[in-house]
């Protein structure tokens, strides 16, 4: 963290206020359109119900269409068992409350029973049925969802991972808008069961007796709305908290975690971790208790006013009853009625709140979907077949939202066989070239052709298996130390050249240290599992130098392969990477003796090529690449450092 604790805390700090020590969190990705949701009226979003609805359906249609016509079917066919049901259902009171001996109603009822609970039992058995087709959906949409997203990540050009709103977009797809597609399946499915047995419900109670229907309205309407007003209170709360919640995610994170314990250990944070997350707890535990009596006094508020309208319903009845308007047997059926409708109302109300707020942000995912589209690279174009010369004629590069090139107007040539060096100091531009000739990025501006073909006229995959890049920032990918080389070229082809899996680790000096890990080359690299082991800085390197050795590509990009080894790794690295007649090595490094050999070195400065020769000739010149060198040699020397040429 980059703010210190203020020196002094008032009370109120103390007590737990909004004001903390730590900066202010900007909104998740996450929480993207929690805002609008918040402002956006129940009545507005059953507007915009049938347009979402058709949405969610088609996802779940695009993914198996028999799970979705069963889920939506059944449900709809449980419905009309409802309505048989409470048909049947009156028929058996109004036979039971007739006049006559009791013996003789039971058996004039019992056809009426019977019916009953046939529809009754066919009502649970469709719902099972309904509920397990509908559950079926869940995890078949999450597979197609999940694999298109990853499948358009992986695919995307490099560069769009430079835009900043690209990767924001992409986090908020991953993180949230992708988990939302199977929720705004389930969520329809559930609505639209809701409104069937609503419908069902109703459609039963309106061929009893019509003038009940009001009454049905009557009792449901006010359950509703306090169902409604439950929810966005409990929303906007949460809401409202947020940000504090999260800032204790990200205390507890600290405190409780293997990366950090060593620093919090060291500049003895504990008592100011702890401080913070008490004062943020303090405040924390009274929102939350005050939330408690909020809810509580919401409920009672909507529990009375759903009794009055309860009251006002059986009132209503007595009245019907009593005028004879509706019999006593239509009247016990209406309220099974009202219970059946209010279940399935209060299902439908939550299911439409649901489906809106997931809908939002599953839009998001969909957004992505064709911008990531937009910035991949169709595949087609010439296949490519090695080359001997490559040639940059005035390539510049500039990052997005950055305000210069960082590579600016650069020509150079290379063949096969040699080794060049890129040199110059941090930022100067190095990488951004070397991923430039590895077809990574595309120039903003010039070419870089192979044997006279411009790069972009190439099938993106067929060039990049030409390509090996040990990048400066590899990652620790959490394999076995065989796969964490394997992966160079996981699909690699019997015959094709380029040594062994074993060879490429000794000739990154890789093959004896990994032979002293606990499983040899099965030994899986990362702690976070079972039998996992942790790898210095150095030896991941030498990992990452037997991947790019065991990839045997015709352009091999070496960024910074040493900084982290030892001498005798270095050593074992340099000696691999001398010429080859099938390869163009580039090699990039600020220690200058290693690149003493190398057939042209060309040095960079502020993203232009400022010098270009063998070791020899720049030596002989008084430019940069003397003055870097000269500084480096004087290092190694008995006498003090000499004073910078400039
Ligand atoms: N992904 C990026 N987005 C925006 N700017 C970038 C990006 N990568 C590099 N830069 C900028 O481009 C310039 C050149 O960076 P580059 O990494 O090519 O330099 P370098 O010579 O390899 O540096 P070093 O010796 O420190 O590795 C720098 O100013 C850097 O801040």
């Amino acid at each position: 963290m980059e703010t210190t604790p203020r020196p002094r805390r008032s009370a109120d700090q103390e007590e737990g206020t909004d004001e903390s020590a730590l900066p202010e969190l900007a909104d998740p990705d996450w929480l993207h359109h929690a805002r609008q949701i918040a402002q956006t009226s129940f009545w507005s979003v059953a507007r915009r119900l049938p347009r979402l609805v058709r949405e969610a359906i088609g996802v779940a249609w695009a993914t198996n269409r028999r799970d979705t016509v069963a889920s939506l079917g059944l449900n709809i066919a449980a419905g009309v068992m409802t309505t048989f049901g409470l048909l049947a259902t009156t028929s058996v009171l109004t036979e039971l409350f007739a006049a006559g001996p009791t013996p003789d109603r039971v058996r004039a009822a019992l056809p009426a029973l019977v019916l009953a609970a046939a529809a009754v039992t066919a009502r649970g058995g469709l719902k099972i049925a309904a509920g397990w087709a509908q559950a079926r959906l869940t995890p078949q949409v999450n597979y197609r969802v999940q694999l298109r997203m990853f499948e358009v990540t992986t695919g995307v050009e490099l560069a769009a991972f430079d835009d900043a709103g690209f990767a924001e977009e992409m986090d908020r797809a991953r993180d949230r808008g992708m988990q939302e597609a199977a929720s705004i399946v389930d969520h329809t499915v559930t609505l639209v069961t809701g409104l069937v047995g609503v419908l069902a419900t109703a459609a039963a109670v309106a061929v009893i007796q019509p003038i009940l229907l009001p009454c049905l309205l009557l009792a449901a309407v006010p359950e509703a709305v306090t169902a409604v007003r439950v929810a966005r209170r409990q929303y906007l709360n949460l809401l409202a908290r947020i940000t504090q919640r999260r800032r204790m995610w990200l205390l507890a994170h600290l405190m409780a975690n293997r990366h950090t314990a060593a620093e919090v250990r060291a500049y003895q944070m504990r008592e100011f971790l702890l401080g913070e997350y008490r004062r943020v707890m303090t405040a924390e535990t009274r929102a939350d208790l005050a939330l408690v009596r909020a809810q509580t006094i919401t409920r009672l508020f909507g529990t009375s006013i759903a009794g009055v309208a309860g009251f006002a319903v059986y009132a209503v009845l007595g009245g019907l009853l009593l005028t004879g308007w509706v019999a006593l047997a239509a009247a016990a059926t209406a309220l099974l009625a009202l219970q059946t409708a209010h279940t399935s109302l209060g299902a439908a109300v939550f299911a439409t709140n649901s489906l809106y707020e997931d809908a939002l942000y599953y839009q998001d995912y969909r957004d992505f979907l064709d911008r990531a589209q937009a910035r991949t690279r169709p595949p087609g174009g010439r296949p490519a077949d090695g080359f001997d010369t490559i040639e940059v004629d005035r390539v510049s590069l500039r990052y997005p939202d950055t305000e210069h090139p960082a590579v600016r107007e650069v020509s150079l040539t290379a063949r096969r066989g040699q080794v060049i060096a890129l040199v110059g100091e941090n930022g100067s531009g190095k990488t951004t070239l070397a991923k430039l000739i590895a077809g990574l990025y595309r120039p903003t501006s010039g070419v870089i052709r192979w044997d006279g073909t411009d790069l972009t006229e190439f099938d993106p995959d067929s060039l990049g298996s030409h390509v090996a890049v040990m990048t400066q920032d590899w990652w620790k990918f959490p394999f076995t130390a065989r796969q964490n080389i394997l992966v160079g070229r996981h699909d690699r082809p019997e015959r094709h050249p380029g040594p062994s899996m074993e060879d490429a680790a000794r000739a990154a000096a890789a093959h004896d240290m990994v032979l002293g890990l606990p499983y040899g080359y099965d030994t899986l690299l990362d702690r976070e599992f079972k039998n996992g082991h942790e790898l210095s800085g150095g030896q991941w390197q030498r990992l990452v130098a037997a991947r790019g050795i065991y990839r045997a590509a015709r352009l091999l990009v070496c960024d910074e392969p040493s900084a982290a080894l030892d001498a005798r790794a270095e050593h074992a690295v340099f000696q691999h990477l001398r010429r080859h007649p099938d390869r163009l090595t580039v090699l990039i490094t600020h220690r200058l003796a290693n690149v003493r050999h190398a057939d042209q070195i060309f040095v960079m400065r502020d993203g232009r090529l400022v010098q270009q020769g063998d070791h020899d000739q720049l030596i002989a010149q008084d430019g940069l690449y003397r003055e870097l060198f000269e500084l480096q040699a004087a290092g190694y020397l008995a006498e003090p450092s000499p004073a910078p040429l400039r």
